[in-house]
């Protein structure tokens, strides 16, 4: 078994949809980032490529390339775990925490989950998808952007 840790932050600005794993979510501010800014995908397609000594996403899909400019997270989580898969081993399970204020995001968090065991080919019992506020404190408190941690467990395939 192995396991790995993914972190990422994106800033929030106008004129941009709000997308968190893998779901728009209605809101008057989205992400700024070269793809689609889904913090969440980010931070467990990290936790992935870490398990497997891969390095993280921005070595894999640069924001230097424009093949990656507004692209969808869940293709970079779908390419994610077919290198991971390629490497001989198999995702187990995948836990993860959104922090930010505002929205509230109870009513998107089963829809977030089924987008993540759809693209890893897992069970909707080996996703989970948390959310907190900072209680107004930080950056998060503050409203200015949204950060997300992950954690994943891999199996090694027997060769
Ligand atoms: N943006 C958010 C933040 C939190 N939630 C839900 O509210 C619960 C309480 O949050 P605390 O920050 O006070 O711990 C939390 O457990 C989430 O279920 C949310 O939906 N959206
Ligand atoms: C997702 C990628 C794709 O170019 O770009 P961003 O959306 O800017 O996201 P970030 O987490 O800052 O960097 C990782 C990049 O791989």
């Amino acid at each position: 078994m192995r396991v790995g840790f993914g972190y990422d932050v994106h800033a929030f600005v106008e004129g941009r949809p709000l997308f968190l794993g893998g779901v728009e979510v209605p809101y008057e501010y989205g992400l700024l980032g070269h793809s689609d800014a889904d913090v969440l995908l980010h931070a467990i397609a990290d936790a992935l490529l870490g398990a497997a000594a891969l390095g993280d996403i921005g070595r894999h899909f640069p924001d230097s390339d424009p093949a990656y400019k507004g692209i969808s997270s869940l293709l970079l989580l779908e390419r994610t775990v077919e290198l991971i898969e390629e490497r001989g081993f198999k995702v187990q399970n995948i836990d993860s925490t959104l922090v930010l204020q505002k929205p509230r995001l109870a009513p998107y968090i089963s829809r977030m989950v089924e987008q993540i065991a759809r693209v890893a080919g897992l069970p909707l019992s080996s996703v989970n998808v948390k959310a907190t506020t900072t209680e107004k404190l930080g950056f998060t408190g503050r409203e200015e952007g949204v950060a997300a941690y992950a954690v994943a467990l891999l199996e090694e395939r027997v060769q």
